[in-house]
């Protein structure tokens, strides 16, 4: 319907960056384990780490974008060239280039190979600054890159905005088990691995195989007891406050361990139902980026969730690259959200209480 050639495309797109971050990072190609110089750190104030699976990706998935839809095209993203174009970059360039020829020849619709200067072109054109005007893609071409290096959990995030609104979104999560991961078992390293989820506006979320078989439609959990839910928290506790969470849940009546995961694989598990809470509590200071949420808050919505910050305001992602937040966000499903969001107002008036 609406946006099912979009749709079509962000699949193809996000499995074939999967696939190229699968055959460096993968529990079916350890043999090909990331290297030492694969990985970065990133310039400024924030040193992230930044690997070449990070910029083929992104290169990768722009390059089926443009090819897809030649003429007018937005695209939002994460990485940029800039440290790869420095002297001495020339050779994790030609790193980046062969992985990017590789996913293309394995898939072959394209019958092109790029040179390095066609790669960094196509990094950089994920430089829109969105918006509330007209279409954008926003792509985090690795969510999770901590996790990744780690051979944890990270998304290839993939989201359509349309005039402001997040219209459909692809999560590709190469270590997720296609099974329910749970408390006990959060890696389940012998279970079969490697999910893609997506959703169209209006149209549900379904979750299938990388390999795009066995579809099937996903809910969020209907647990509507607190003492029966588990809720998912950053594996990093730099990322959000651990502490924070677990007054929360303690307030909310929570019984079970938080489940500690990285990325949006986290929106992923929500939205088939593996637990039944996201809370997620940044430190001062750190703005959140649309890239981060697009595509996992709309794969939880279609699947019946609800999305929203500290306050209760759903997220608006049309400000441009950043989210405009109070304080956190917290999801849920519609029945437990206002238990939720009682304990969410009753824990932070707490920590804002000035300790005795
Ligand atoms: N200091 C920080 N606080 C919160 N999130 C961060 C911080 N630094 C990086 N991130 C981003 O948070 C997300 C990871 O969240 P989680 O903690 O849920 O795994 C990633 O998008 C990561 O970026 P990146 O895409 O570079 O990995
Ligand atoms: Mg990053
Ligand atoms: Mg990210
Ligand atoms: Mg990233």
């Amino acid at each position: 319907m609406a946006y099912d050639k979009e749709l079509a495309a962000a699949i193809k797109a996000a499995s074939l960056a999967a696939r190229l971050c699968r055959g460096l990072c993968g529990f079916q190609k350890v043999q090909k384990a990331l290297l030492q110089s694969d990985v970065r750190s990133k310039r400024g104030r924030n040193k992230s780490p930044v690997t070449v699976a990070d910029y083929g990706s992104q290169a990768l998935v722009s390059f089926v974008l443009q090819q897809e839809f030649p003429g007018e095209f937005s695209l939002v993203a994460e990485e940029d060239s800039i440290d790869l174009r420095k002297d001495g970059g020339g050779e994790i360039v030609e790193r980046i280039t062969k992985l990017v020829n590789e996913s293309l020849t394995s898939d072959g619709s394209y019958g092109v190979s790029l040179s390095s200067e066609d790669v960094l072109k196509a990094i950089d054109s994920g430089k829109s600054e969105g918006g509330s005007q007209g279409r954008h893609w926003v792509l985090d071409p690795i969510d999770g890159t901590k996790g990744f290096v780690r051979g944890d959990q990270y998304a290839v995030a993939l989201a359509l905005l349309d005039r402001g609104n997040v219209v459909l979104g692809v999560l590709a999560c190469p270590n997720l088990p296609l099974t329910s991961i749970s408390v006990a078992h959060p890696h389940s390293p012998n279970n079969e691995v490697g999910c893609l989820f997506f959703a169209e506006v209006g149209r549900g979320t379904y979750m299938q195989l990388l390999d795009g078989s066995s579809t099937v439609k996903v809910q969020v959990s209907a647990v509507e007891n607190p003492e029966e839910a588990s809720f998912f928290e950053s594996y990093e506790s730099a990322h959000s406050m651990h502490d924070l969470s677990s007054l929360i849940a303690q307030k909310l009546g929570v019984k079970a361990a938080p489940i500690r995961m990285d990325s949006q694989v986290k929106y992923g598990a929500l939205s088939r139902g593996d637990g039944a809470i996201y809370l997620r509590f940044p430190r001062n200071g750190y703005r959140e980026k649309i890239w981060d949420h697009a595509a996992g808050s709309i794969v939880v919505t279609e699947a019946g969730g609800v999305v929203t910050d500290a306050a209760g305001k759903q997220l608006d992602f049309s400000k441009g690259k950043y989210l405009d937040l109070d304080t956190g966000i917290i999801v849920s499903n519609q029945k437990l959200m206002p238990l939720l969001f009682d304990a969410v107002r009753a824990s932070l008036a707490e920590k804002a209480k000035p300790q005795p």
